[in-house]
């Protein structure tokens, strides 16, 4: 996506060929800075705090981590030393471990000094594959918003979404964010009301950055108000992205979800979940009971941060001191109350069936 005219990704090689360039998305929306990751360590850190977020990307950083620790210990233990520390990054995203076990696929079975060409292939692989797929995923879901936009007569498609599945959690285009670039970009009347979401604030920080940047009407709204918005005919679409879709459907995103497709389903608003197919989990079938749930400190809650009038970036306490506050990342929706699944191979049915049927290659007869 391009920031200030210039073309980017969120991920990149340096000019270097091996160091790992990338956005401190904790500093968005207020200041666009660029890091660089040398190490096995920074790659780590960078998930661990966030620094990198979103699931396909979380996985794209976890391949160039690994490439990143080659280049310190290429021995069978340094590839397995690698693997564990990035595993526990994060618990949730399904793209992390699916990542690393492409890592190994390409390089477990080459000699040590084979391996660090290999890796650094195919960690850029996954990073162009995901472009890809986002792109792909944004021409099926683009068919979405051209019908309810003939349904409308032409008028405004009113589209709400959650938490921040844009470019900035993928390589490039974003999953959710998608259908509503290339929907846009083709010129159809669309707007997008932005849920804040809490308590990171993904939406506000992040995806009404983007969306703005990018020329896309849009209004941030609270997390709470998305009921009351389709209770009242606003919202003609719900689109979100994932970080996990389990072998019958249900889908784990950010928390919050569930409460916005529990709305949609209540007044039959459309509700679709964009994805790329390394964010299925076929190993797992109820998502409610066998997705890990991330938990966060508590001061992710109890603690806001931005910039005051006069342009000083504070931190400032929302609750009383002492207050306890709990910090579950995720839900899981069942996929009862899924739409359907907006995947690079088109939009399918939240169901077993279609999913394997859709990616035989990967479902292993789920
Ligand atoms: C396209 S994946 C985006 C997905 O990841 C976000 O989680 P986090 O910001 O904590 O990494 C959120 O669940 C988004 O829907």
């Amino acid at each position: 996506m391009k920031v200030d005219g210039r073309h980017t990704r969120t991920i990149w090689l340096e000019s270097d060929g091996v160091t790992v360039g990338t956005i401190d998305q904790r500093l968005l929306p207020h200041r666009y800075v660029t890091v660089r990751l040398e190490t096995l360590a920074d790659a780590a850190e960078a998930i661990r705090s966030m620094l990198v977020r979103g699931a396909p990307l979380i996985g794209a950083t976890a391949a160039y981590g690994v490439c990143l620790a080659l280049r310190e210990d290429a021995s069978d233990a340094g590839l397995e030393a690698a693997c564990e520390t990035l595993a526990k990054t994060r618990p949730t995203a399904i793209n992390l471990r699916w990542a690393l076990g492409e890592m190994l696929a390409a390089v477990r079975n080459l000699p040590r000094e084979a391996r660090l060409a290999a890796a650094y292939a195919r960690a850029n692989a996954i990073a162009d594959e995901d472009v890809a797929i986002n792109q792909a995923i944004g021409r099926h879901g683009l068919a979405l918003i051209e019908e309810i936009a003939r349904r409308k007569g032409g008028g405004r498609v009113e589209i709400l979404t959650h938490c921040n599945a844009g470019w900035l959690a993928t390589v490039d285009v974003g999953t959710a964010t998608a259908p509503i670039y290339t929907a846009h970009d083709k010129g159809l009347d669309l707007h997008v009301f932005v849920d804040e979401t809490r308590p990171r604030n993904q939406g506000a920080s992040l995806t009404a950055w983007e969306l703005t940047h990018h020329g896309v009407p849009c209004t941030l709204v609270a997390d709470n108000a998305g009921g009351h918005l389709m209770q009242h005919g606003q919202v003609d679409l719900v689109i979100v992205g994932t970080d996990r879709v389990t072998a019958q459907g249900d889908v784990c995103n950010k928390i919050g979800t569930y409460l916005k497709a529990l709305a949609a389903h209540d007044n039959g608003v459309p509700f679709y979940v964009a994805l790329p197919s390394p964010t299925i989990d076929f190993a797992v079938s109820d998502g409610v009971r066998e997705i890990p749930i991330e938990e966060r400190g508590e001061e992710e809650v109890t603690l806001m941060a931005g910039k005051t009038a006069d342009g000083r970036f504070e931190t400032v306490r929302i609750a009383p001191d002492g207050v306890r506050a709990s910090n579950y990342g995720f839900d899981v929706t069942p996929a009862r109350l899924v739409t359907g699944l907006i995947t690079e191979r088109g939009v399918i049915a939240p169901t077993r069936a279609a999913l394997a049927a859709a990616f035989p290659e990967r479902s292993g007869g789920a």
